[in-house]
């Protein structure tokens, strides 16, 4: 039996029907760091694996709160704070109706190497509920969040756990939030990230993790020696706060994003996809994508139940790069054989764990590069920190400084993870680069911190 398979069996009682996203993240690590674990003893009898798959707490509460109509309502609320050996827990909120314990493990788990990557002082976290925003008045949401923030509040705090957004949770709802939490707590602190620009928000705190996909991207394909993102046609998945702000930063660098999708259709605009529209329906009027194809009559819309089950139309458009933004294994082994057939030459996650891990092996195996979300997304991450950082200083950084450093900080985690995947014997494997570098970090904190 090798190292993998041993550890895994060990870790077998967390294979059940919720935990499955978890399980999946959690195996691709126990591969990724098994030559880690075979070179250096200290891990496993640190009891390292064993430490990092449990979180230090998770807390689960009921949300209570009334509609339009008057009619009470009630949600599940959770908080997963996962491992703090490097900082303060931090990670996201996720307001979505398929939001479950396993869900939110997933995310944890991964945010922990995602921020030790990112070389900054944060821990890895992940909350949210099952509370769906979809189709909600702003007054709805805004109750929502208060009640949420009733109970989160006694958890978190500036230098213990700093909470911002994810799926369906944007600056409106942060908003509400940290309005709550400075209600009952009378404190005005940097206690949530995402905030809006004019009470303590950080400049391109939105834009962050689509840019710095794309930074990151151009980082890996300068590495491994290909041609650049200019003039180049691209593809993204999702039209949220990810997807958007990679289309724009790809269209800024002269690259042709012609494609975006949501969970309803895709849209394929030859031209390149008209960004300031596409913020327009999806992010100020949260409308269906199909409101573009009404503006832009030469754009073709693909209703989701017109494509085969099992791929999707987004990855079936010819691409030179893949960005998938929208969700958990959106991008399946099919949409992997025919982004390799039309000849595409890298997939970035924008999204978290978008890949299944057959799509990634077949992926790698035709040598198209790969990068691992919880690399080339850390961007947002990142900006989060710097959030953190000024509110702390009482400063506000200008738009130059906040780029530079996300770019900066991409490059550092690109290089970081192609040296370590060369380190380990696995060079251009970006998966098993970014999971052991991001480990390494963690696990030597927690060994130095003691149990
Ligand atoms: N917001 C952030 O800063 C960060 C987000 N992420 C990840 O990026 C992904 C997207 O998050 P956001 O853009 O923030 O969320 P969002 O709520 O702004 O947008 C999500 C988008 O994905 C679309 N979508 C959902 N399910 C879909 C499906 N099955 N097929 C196609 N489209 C679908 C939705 O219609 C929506 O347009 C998530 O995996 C999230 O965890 C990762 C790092 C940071
Ligand atoms: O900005 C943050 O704190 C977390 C962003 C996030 O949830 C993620 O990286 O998946």
């Amino acid at each position: 039996m090798t190292i993998a398979e041993e550890e895994i069996r060990k870790f077998e009682n967390h294979n059940c029907a919720e935990n499955n996203v978890f399980y999946q993240a959690m195996e691709e690590v126990i591969y990724s760091i098994a030559p880690l674990l075979q070179s250096d003893e200290k891990y496993r009898k640190h009891g390292i694996m064993e430490r990092l798959v449990v979180p230090d707490r998770v807390i689960k509460f009921k949300v209570t709160w009334l509609d339009d109509n008057n009619i009470i309502q009630v949600n599940t609320g959770y908080r997963i704070q996962f491992n703090n050996a490097l900082g303060p827990y931090k990670g996201g909120l996720r307001f979505h109706p398929t939001v479950n314990e396993g869900v939110l493990k997933f995310l944890g788990f991964e945010q922990i190497l995602k921020n030790s990557l990112t070389g900054l002082h944060i821990g890895g976290a992940k909350g949210g509920s099952d509370f769906d925003p979809k189709g909600k008045s702003d007054f709805e949401v805004m109750k929502f969040c208060s009640a949420y923030m009733t109970e989160l509040h006694k958890y978190i705090g500036a230098r213990i756990d700093v909470p911002a957004g994810d799926i369906g949770v944007g600056s409106r709802e942060i908003g509400y939030l940290f309005g709550e939490y400075k209600k009952i707590t009378s404190t005005y602190e940097g206690v949530l990230t995402g905030k809006p620009f004019f009470f303590g928000g950080s400049l391109m705190r939105p834009e962050a993790t689509g840019y710095g996909a794309v930074y990151f991207t151009e980082s890996m394909l300068e590495m491994e020696g290909k041609e650049p993102l200019m003039g180049k046609v691209c593809t993204v998945s999702g039209a949220g706060n990810v997807a958007v702000h990679a289309i724009e930063k790809l269209t800024q660098i002269g690259a042709v994003p012609v494609a975006c999708s949501d969970s309803k259709g895709t849209i394929y605009d030859s031209r390149g996809i008209d960004v300031e529209l596409l913020k327009d329906i999806k992010l100020n009027k949260r409308q269906s994508l199909t409101k573009y194809a009404e503006v832009h009559a030469e754009a073709k819309y693909i209703p989701i139940e017109e494509y085969p089950e099992g791929g999707h139309a987004v990855w079936d458009i010819p691409c030179y790069a893949a960005f998938p933004c929208a969700t958990q294994n959106e991008l399946t082994e099919i949409d992997a054989q025919n982004l390799i057939n039309n000849g595409c030459v890298s997939v970035t996650e924008g999204a978290n764990m978008p890949s299944t891990p057959e799509a990634i092996s077949l992926l790698q195996s035709h040598k198209v590069c790969f990068a691992p979300a919880k690399a080339a997304n850390a961007g947002g991450v990142v900006v989060s920190e710097f959030e953190m950082s000024q509110n702390a200083a009482m400063s506000k950084w200008g738009f130059a400084k906040v780029d530079e450093r996300l770019k900066e900080t991409m490059q550092m985690i690109c290089k970081r993870v192609a040296l370590t995947a060369k380190d380990y014997g696995v060079e251009g494997n970006y998966v098993d680069g970014a999971n052991i570098a991001g480990f390494k970090k963690v696990a030597d904190a927690m060994i130095a911190e003691g149990i």
